[in-house]
């Protein structure tokens, strides 16, 4: 195989991220961001690496995922490095949910395709642009494999105890009604980093994992697996997210349909795009909901108060879960970046051996990094996920070709 590059496109509810990466030397060629699609101030940001190009930034609506993705294809082309390049080898997609089917990569033909499709209504936020995203690859590169890599692959050996709910079996199994969990690639990866920073083996360790983003989940990971993890049938269950409510008593939606008249369509809109930190207080990005607290704003730290309470909750659970816990770690945008939620969620653990050092928690800095004090008997630590390159192994790997050392 001549072929080494592996495009792969992670296309959220309302952004894509994308990385160009050259799998023969493991090197980055490309990296970038589509946010706020579908609004008026839609941002790409740009960088091509190593090609002596710049960061370049553009800011206009950007319609929808599709538009997104070509204006995505023009900045790869403007640095040379266009999708028509014969150098490239495959392009890995990032699926949110694989449902009972998918629990390794595959390559995307149409009845693939079919089944992503199908599965829409259980992940209505992130399955249609994942499905947007393959197609307007595969128009650009009808030659290419075009490889899925899904959200939910690492959770499928989770215990039976932790996958199924408490409802009657029939049911459940006629209509595959289980928890699946999602952001997997993230899990399986940021573990497998937290390993390597403590020195020790993947098989030898358990480990909290805490990714924090605009959607968040929490996962308990014993010696490589996965013991248990916060979502569930949808990307809507655990945490409280940017704009999820997370855990709700399921009764709470009959009452809304009883009583406030809401159909069921509106409830969804409710629960997955007007709940959460945005429902709260009105801002579902952190460095906002901070910038209000330190200016006094009382309903944003009561909804900073109330995603931390959930947040330290499943870290006791999953404590429980585990029964011995070398690390808590957390990752993604609000976990990579955010000090003040790291250092409330923790507080008060000291009974539990979790203790944070300040200044390390403070510290700025990129690359994973333990932020607890030396003599803590658990490892705390900002891990940074890297769901991209994790995606463009895998890819490359199922197509046949050989990862460097
Ligand atoms: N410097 C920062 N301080 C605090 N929070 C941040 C910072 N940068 C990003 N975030 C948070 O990270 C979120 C995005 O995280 P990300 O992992 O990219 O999410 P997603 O993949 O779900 O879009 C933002 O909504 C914001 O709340
Ligand atoms: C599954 C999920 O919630 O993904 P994201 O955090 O990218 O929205
Ligand atoms: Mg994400």
């Amino acid at each position: 195989m001549t072929a080494t590059r592996v495009l792969v496109l992670n296309s959220g509810s309302s952004s894509v991220k994308y990385q160009l990466l050259d799998m023969g030397n493991g090197s980055r060629l490309a990296v970038g961001l589509v946010e706020r699609i579908g609004e008026q101030t839609s941002r790409l940001v740009h960088t091509p690496l190593g090609t002596g190009g710049e960061k370049r930034e553009r800011t206009g609506p950007i319609a929808d995922h599709e538009a997104a993705l070509r204006a995505v294809s023009e900045e790869l082309s403007a640095d040379g490095l266009g999708l028509d390049s014969p150098d490239l080898a495959a392009i890995g997609h990032r699926v949110v949910h694989g449902g009972s089917r998918f629990s390794e990569p595959t390559v995307v033909d149409d009845e693939v395709l079919a089944e992503i499709e199908r599965l829409i209504p259980v992940a209505p936020l992130h399955n249609p642009a994942n499905v947007t995203g393959i197609r307007t690859a595969r128009a650009l590169r009808p030659d290419l494999p075009q490889v899925a890599v899904f959200d939910t692959a690492f959770h499928t050996t989770m215990p039976e105890s932790a996958a199924r709910y408490a409802i009657d079996v029939e049911t459940a199994d006629t209509h595959r009604i289980r928890r699946y969990g999602f952001h997997g690639t993230s899990h399986a990866y940021v573990s497998r980093e937290t390993a390597k920073l403590l020195g020790k083996a993947p098989e030898d360790i358990n480990v909290i994992v805490l990714h924090l983003g605009n959607g968040a989940s929490a996962s308990a990971v014993a010696g490589g697996r996965c013991m248990d993890t916060s979502m569930g049938l949808t990307p809507l269950e655990g945490l409280v997210m940017g704009t999820r409510s997370g855990d709700i008593d399921p009764a709470v939606t009959f009452h809304l349909q009883r009583v406030a008249g809401m159909s069921t369509d509106e409830i969804d809109v409710l629960l997955n795009k007007k709940s959460g930190l945005v429902g709260l207080c009105g801002d579902n990005d952190m460095r906002e909901i901070r910038r209000r607290i330190d200016a006094g704003d009382r309903s944003a730290l009561l909804a900073f108060e109330i995603y931390i309470h959930r947040l330290k909750k499943y870290i006791g659970a999953y404590y429980a879960v585990l029964g011995r816990v070398d690390a808590v770690v957390f990752t993604a945008g609000v976990g990579e970046n955010a000090a003040p939620v790291r250092a409330a969620a923790v507080a008060g653990l000291e009974e539990l051996g979790l203790a944070l050092d300040s200044a390390r928690n403070e510290e700025r800095s990129e690359g994973a990094r333990i932020i607890s004090t030396p003599y803590a008997r658990v490892t705390v630590a900002v891990v940074p996920t890297d769901e991209e390159l994790e995606i463009a192994r895998q890819t490359f790997a199922l197509i046949g070709g050989e990862l460097p050392d």
